[in-house]
């Protein structure tokens, strides 16, 4: 197994590669990819933790040789927001970012599980199908955007407010990840009743998360160790998967729904990415008021990424 890391020496980068270096199974190999010169620097100093993980730094010349062989390819190379920014701000730099490494997956592992996190997460995903079904080699069924960090926010929040250890709290969120677009279903989680106040309040909150984050750090960024957490369990899922375990995972995925062409849904996945898109399920009148009023903004955000590569 190897897993592909590109955008390795950034904030996001780091903190999942040293968490993938850690818990990958043995025997796996982490490829360490960064225009930025620092990324062979980043690549030895994980190498001295000692694991049965072998780690490589790849420069900017060298995308063909970290992507090469690859399973999965964890993708957080890009700019992230300052205050004032929406996530939609990143698209002039982002989207050709995207577009050039997801180019480099379809010439050296056009099989490899793409997991997108740079954002606009909404329209670099669609930007990421569209490359490559230009190359001919797009399957809908490995190619990911990561939205696990609504779900290990949303679960921390409503373990914090019930005094719940947060680990047991499963929150589901569907949706995509900017905004009103992440939509939280509160309805759904086991054993806890919020009132009417409380999901108003909570839903705000999950869905202004990355926003309070990039406040908090006050230019310095965005979410980097909560999201390289978050990526490292999506990676480590879709890994104990290919191995052959039954796992969920919520993921914005391609999906032949009415909502939107990309919808975040609970995933079964599997051997070969996507095992199954599961329904889901009943949507409280709140949540379904909430899912129509975003969906027009994420079929929006959805159009643009495909109108970057089709004009
Ligand atoms: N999906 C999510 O939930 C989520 C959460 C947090 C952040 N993000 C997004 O992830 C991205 C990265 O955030 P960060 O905080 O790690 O930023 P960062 O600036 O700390 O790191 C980005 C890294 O990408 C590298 N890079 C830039 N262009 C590259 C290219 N063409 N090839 C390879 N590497 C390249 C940079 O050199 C840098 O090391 C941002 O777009 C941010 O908005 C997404
Ligand atoms: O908010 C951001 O810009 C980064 C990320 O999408 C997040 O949710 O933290």
């Amino acid at each position: 197994m190897k897993v592909a890391v590109l955008g390795a020496a950034g904030g996001i980068g780091q903190a999942l590669s040293l968490l993938l270096k850690t818990q990958l199974p043995a025997g796996t190999e982490l490829a360490l990819y960064d225009v930025a010169p620092v990324v062979p620097g980043v690549a030895v100093d994980l190498s001295h933790i000692p694991t049965d993980v072998k780690v490589e730094g790849f420069g900017k010349d060298d995308l063909a040789k970290a992507l090469s062989g690859s399973d999965i390819v964890l993708i957080p190379a890009g700019v992230p927001r300052k205050p004032g920014m929406d996530r939609s701000d990143l698209f002039n730099i982002n989207a050709g970012i995207v577009r050039n490494l997801v180019d480099g997956v379809a010439d050296n592992c056009p099989e490899a599980c793409v997991c997108i996190i740079t954002n606009p997460v909404n329209t670099t995903v669609a930007i990421a199908a569209e490359a490559l079904k230009a190359k001919g080699v797009y399957n809908k069924n490995k190619l990911f955007g990561v939205t696990t960090l609504d779900v290990i926010r949303a679960e921390t929040f409503v373990g914090n407010l019930r005094d719940l250890n947060p680990a047991n709290v499963h929150v589901p969120v569907i949706g995509g990840h900017s905004g009103t677009t992440i939509l939280p279903l509160l309805s759904q989680v086991e054993g806890v009743e919020f009132t009417d106040e409380e999901v108003a309040s909570l839903t705000t909150r999950i869905q202004n998360a990355g926003t309070e984050v990039v406040e908090a750090k006050a230019g310095g960024g965005s979410a980097t160790l909560s999201m390289g957490q978050a990526a490292a369990r999506f990676c480590l899922s879709l890994v104990s998967a290919m191995r052959g375990e039954n796992v969920v995972e919520y993921t914005y995925v391609e999906t032949n729904s009415d909502d939107a062409q990309f919808f975040s849904h609970p995933v079964r996945l599997g051997k070969n990415g996507v095992e199954e898109i599961l329904p889901y399920g009943e949507l409280s009148d709140f949540e379904q008021k909430a899912k129509e009023s975003m969906l027009e903004g994420l079929r929006g955000d959805i159009k643009l990424g495909v109108e970057f590569v089709n004009n």
